[in-house]
């Protein structure tokens, strides 16, 4: 009888370390085997809970009262270890200070507010996707002409930051979103640049450093109108710095990707441009740019029959949330027929994004523009992923064009 090599037992969930590069890199087999381990998973090797199905993902991010963020997002626990920055006063706090920050930026960033911008930003998509036609022909790397461009050009103009510096942006919301991780390689690899490239952010914060009619001024109007006090602007305009770049880049990045590789979906945006705004939350949600974030518990709780203790983190996959197939028929599919709403890809509650109306209208206004003047779009190389202990990100995206 011949022996059967013995075939090594894939070590047990509750070892795995959804941060190690090879996870980073391709997360979704871990995430199929946290939604197949339960409704909640103990990840021992951090000593959280994690929760990889859309339902569980969902009820925590709407009971803020069980589930707090004043804790820290991140992995780290404010009760008992120092933020390694002033905590952010949307994201990192609970009512009722989360209030007022709050009212304030989602007046300020209200697609209403927004509508000043869309004529200006369709102009510059425009502009630019005529240009990267022009000058690069019909074979380019779409992350850094196009995904990564494009944001670089409307946003922080639109905050009201000076022209000097804006290179410490995407190195600094890449820092921030590598510290709601553990103390890895990632966030070692920054460490050297913390205090220059958060000297540089703080700067741009203040008030002489911003033109008069950006989101910024109006964060420090809202001061002088006494719906925030003057110690709270700065960091209101913070929270833009930190969570307005990055995330849209890879969310562009994560939109031309998903085209690039479903040609079909292609030409229905071609046809039909007003699927653009649909076309990004699908997406969103199929890419998830923003692939986790933590809770505090607030009180011994039970989740599915385990109890988590007060004080505990909870993992939240929002990745793997938005690709449970007891939430999405054929999830895997990126499909524009599909409604994306109810995905978690900007959050769900109290805390979701504030900027969502942002991205959407530069979404909009990059793929309308690059739809008009591109017939067909297709990766000629592999991608190249970057890797980010929080979000889905992209080095490079080879692609050929064939021009309208
Ligand atoms: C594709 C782009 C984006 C994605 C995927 C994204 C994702 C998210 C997610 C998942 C949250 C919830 C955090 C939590 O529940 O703890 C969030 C919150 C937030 N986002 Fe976005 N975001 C994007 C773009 C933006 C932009 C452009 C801005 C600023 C203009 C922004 C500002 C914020 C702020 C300030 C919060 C905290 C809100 C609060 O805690 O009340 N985001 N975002
Ligand atoms: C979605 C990420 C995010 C990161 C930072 C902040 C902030 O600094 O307020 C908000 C949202």
């Amino acid at each position: 009888m011949t022996e059967t090599a013995a075939v090594p037992a894939s070590p047990p969930i509750s070892d795995a370390d959804p941060f190690a590069a090879e996870h980073l890199e391709h997360p979704e087999p871990l995430h199929r085997r946290l939604r197949e381990a339960g409704p909640v998973v103990r990840l021992s090797r951090y000593d959280v809970h994690a929760l990889a199905r859309h339902q569980e993902v969902h009820a925590a991010l709407v009971d803020w009262q069980t589930f707090q963020s004043g804790a820290g997002v991140g992995l780290a626990n404010f009760r008992n270890e120092k933020p390694w920055r002033p905590p952010s006063l949307l994201l990192e706090a609970d009512p009722p200070h989360h209030d007022a920050p709050r009212r304030v930026l989602r007046e300020i960033l209200a697609p209403l507010a927004l509508r000043r911008l869309r004529e200006t930003w369709q102009t510059v998509a425009e502009e630019l996707v005529e240009t990267v036609l022009v000058e690069r022909g019909r074979e380019f790397d779409a992350f850094e002409a196009l995904a990564q461009a494009f944001p670089l050009r409307v946003f922080p103009d639109a905050v009201g930051l000076g022209p000097h510096g804006r290179e410490n942006l995407l190195p600094y919301g890449n820092m921030a979103f590598n510290a709601f991780g553990p103390r890895n390689a990632l966030v070692e690899s920054d460490a050297h640049r913390v205090a220059d490239l958060s000297a540089w952010v703080n700067a741009q914060c203040a008030r002489e450093a911003l033109s008069e009619d950006g989101f910024g001024a109006r964060i420090w109007a809202a001061a002088d109108r006494g719906d925030l006090t003057r110690a709270q602007a700065p960091l209101v305009v913070r929270s833009l710095l930190t969570a307005g770049v990055d995330t849209t880049v890879h969310g562009l990045a994560a939109a031309l990707y998903a085209f690039a590789t479903h040609p079909e979906q292609w030409q229905r945006l071609r046809a039909r441009p007003e699927l653009a705004r649909t076309a990004f939350d699908e997406a969103v949600r199929w890419q998830s740019p923003v692939q986790t974030f933590f809770r505090t518990a607030t009180t011994d709780v039970d989740i599915a029959g385990t109890r988590i203790r007060e004080g505990g983190k909870i993992l939240m996959f929002l990745g793997s949330a938005n690709r449970d197939p007891e939430r999405w028929p054929e999830p895997d599919r990126f499909d524009l027929t599909r409604d994306p709403s109810g995905h978690v890809g900007f959050g769900m509650g109290i805390h979701q994004c504030v900027g969502q109306h942002v991205a959407r209208l530069e979404a909009e206004s990059l793929l309308t523009a690059l739809a008009r003047r591109v017939t067909h779009l297709e990766l000629v190389g592999e991608p190249r992923r970057h890797l980010n202990n929080t979000l889905r990100s992209w080095a490079s995206l080879p692609v050929r064009i064939r021009p309208a």
